[in-house]
């Protein structure tokens, strides 16, 4: 028969029993969680998950349940800006939704290849809440991410970095819009309304297919507005600007690298494009063909062509971008390649020109706040007789603070003395061949 003191257990295995139903029990609490793990990079590009839920906490931090926030300015020009607040690494950032507690923290793994370190979220919830989590929860904080970008007050532009391999930002401070920016009614209306179908086109462009992309080529002479078109479209879509250097890529890989860095809701503007790719096609004097020659050759070494990049980029906003806007500037349309104008291929082309009686009464009412003067009448004849770009008589505006016309008499006289030199030149041409 066993004693009594056999069947009483010893310390050891009390507490060997009580081990195991501690561990039951931590693994049992443990395991009624389920963890969400959003990545940065989803299929190579920006994981837009990731992206929304940092703007999203970003946003809310100060409501929600955290001992520390980042806090930093990347105000180049004002040490005293504004601070910024962001997520750091490890903080457990309490939520709620419906009732349900979620607990968000912002992981940073180190790894031997760019971009060195990998930051992930980790979302927690009980695990019954799982699927409530996914069709509620992930929509509600991506729309109210969405919201926030639309009506974030600082744009960027980015320029790209090859030392560092990043985008750089910069707070873009070009406050042109369509309101200030003078062009014809007919075009301010083209692009506003064009913008706009964009804007809201994400189910066309699903039902049809297509990515979620629009392309504008915007050419005419320097000085005619084409920066400023180009602000006017990122201040009414309240996209960022990525200003892609194009001579700057070296090939196929970098270009892949620099543009799967770039985020949706955005313009890609690659300007000069004419200068920059193998993109010319018409040369003007052996000297320039010449010159061409060597860049195309070098062009070539290094791997990116016109063609290379056009289909480049529509794969990649095909399979990994959304909302995306790109635009191309040029002063020579003549000289690009037919590949870049064919059509489908840029959505519009928007020629930028030189004053029209329109747009000079225009850009005396922004610069000097008159929409009436009895110097409009010589004004307008005048400037259709010369080619004044907006810049040009912008440059006067601001400069004389008046409505003068002197410049334009002067470039009026300017020009027909340059004709007449041209139609001695070409006579002379004429009596040599003869
Ligand atoms: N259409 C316009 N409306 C208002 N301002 C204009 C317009 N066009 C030019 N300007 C003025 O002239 C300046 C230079 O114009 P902008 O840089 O936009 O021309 P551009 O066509 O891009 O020139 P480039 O081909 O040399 O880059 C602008 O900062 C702006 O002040």
């Amino acid at each position: 028969m066993a004693s009594l003191f056999n069947q009483v257990p010893s310390v050891s295995t009390v507490f060997a029993l009580y081990t195991v139903k501690f561990i039951d029990l931590f693994s049992s609490y443990y395991q009624s969680s389920f963890t969400f793990v959003i990545e940065q990079k989803w299929e190579f590009c920006d994981n837009q998950t990731f992206r929304a839920a940092e703007v999203y906490l970003t946003s809310r931090l100060a409501g929600l349940s955290t001992g520390e926030v980042l806090v930093g300015s990347s105000d180049l020009k004002n040490p005293a800006a504004e601070l910024n607040i962001g997520v750091p690494v490890n903080a457990k950032i309490a939520d709620e939704f419906e009732g349900i507690h979620l607990e968000w923290t912002l992981h940073c793994l180190e790894t031997k290849s760019f971009p060195y370190e990998k930051q992930y979220f980790h979302l927690t919830c009980k695990k019954q809440y799982r699927e409530k989590i996914m069709t509620d929860y992930f929509p509600y904080f991506a729309k109210s991410a969405e919201k926030i970008i639309r009506h974030r007050e600082d744009l960027c532009i980015y320029t790209y970095n090859r030392q560092q391999s990043t985008w750089q930002a910069a707070i873009f401070e070009h406050h042109t819009t369509f309101k200030t920016l003078a062009i014809e009614p007919q075009l301010k209306t083209t692009m506003i309304d064009d913008l706009d179908a964009f804007a809201k086109g994400k189910d066309f462009f699903k039902s049809v297919g297509r990515a979620w992309k629009r392309g504008y080529l915007l050419y005419g002479p320097p000085g005619t507005g084409k920066s400023s078109m180009v602000a006017a479209i990122a201040n009414h879509m309240n996209y960022n600007i990525y200003d892609l250097q194009i001579q700057s890529i070296s090939d196929d890989g970098e270009l892949r690298k620099v543009l799967t860095g770039t985020k949706n809701r955005s313009i890609l503007l690659i300007e000069d494009i004419d200068c920059g790719t193998d993109s010319s096609c018409r040369r003007q004097t052996k000297k320039e063909e010449d010159v061409e020659l060597e860049k195309k050759k070098k062009k070539r070494d290094l791997g990116i062509s016109l063609s290379g990049l056009l289909n480049f980029v529509d794969g990649l906003w095909s399979s990994c971008g959304e909302e995306r806007i790109i635009i191309f500037t040029t002063n020579h349309k003549e000289k690009l390649d037919p590949a870049l104008l064919r059509p489908g291929r840029m959505d519009l082309h928007i020629l930028m020109d030189y004053c029209t009686p329109f747009v000079l009464k225009k850009l005396v009412a922004i610069y000097l706040k008159i929409d009436d003067h009895v110097l409009f009448d010589p004004l307008e004849k005048v400037v259709l007789e010369v080619s004044a770009t907006p810049a040009e008589v912008a440059q006067q505006l601001m400069a004389s603070k008046n409505a003068d016309i002197e410049f334009l008499k002067k470039k009026k006289l300017k020009k027909e003395d340059t004709k007449v030199e041209e139609e001695g030149e070409i006579e002379d041409v004429d009596t040599t061949e003869a």
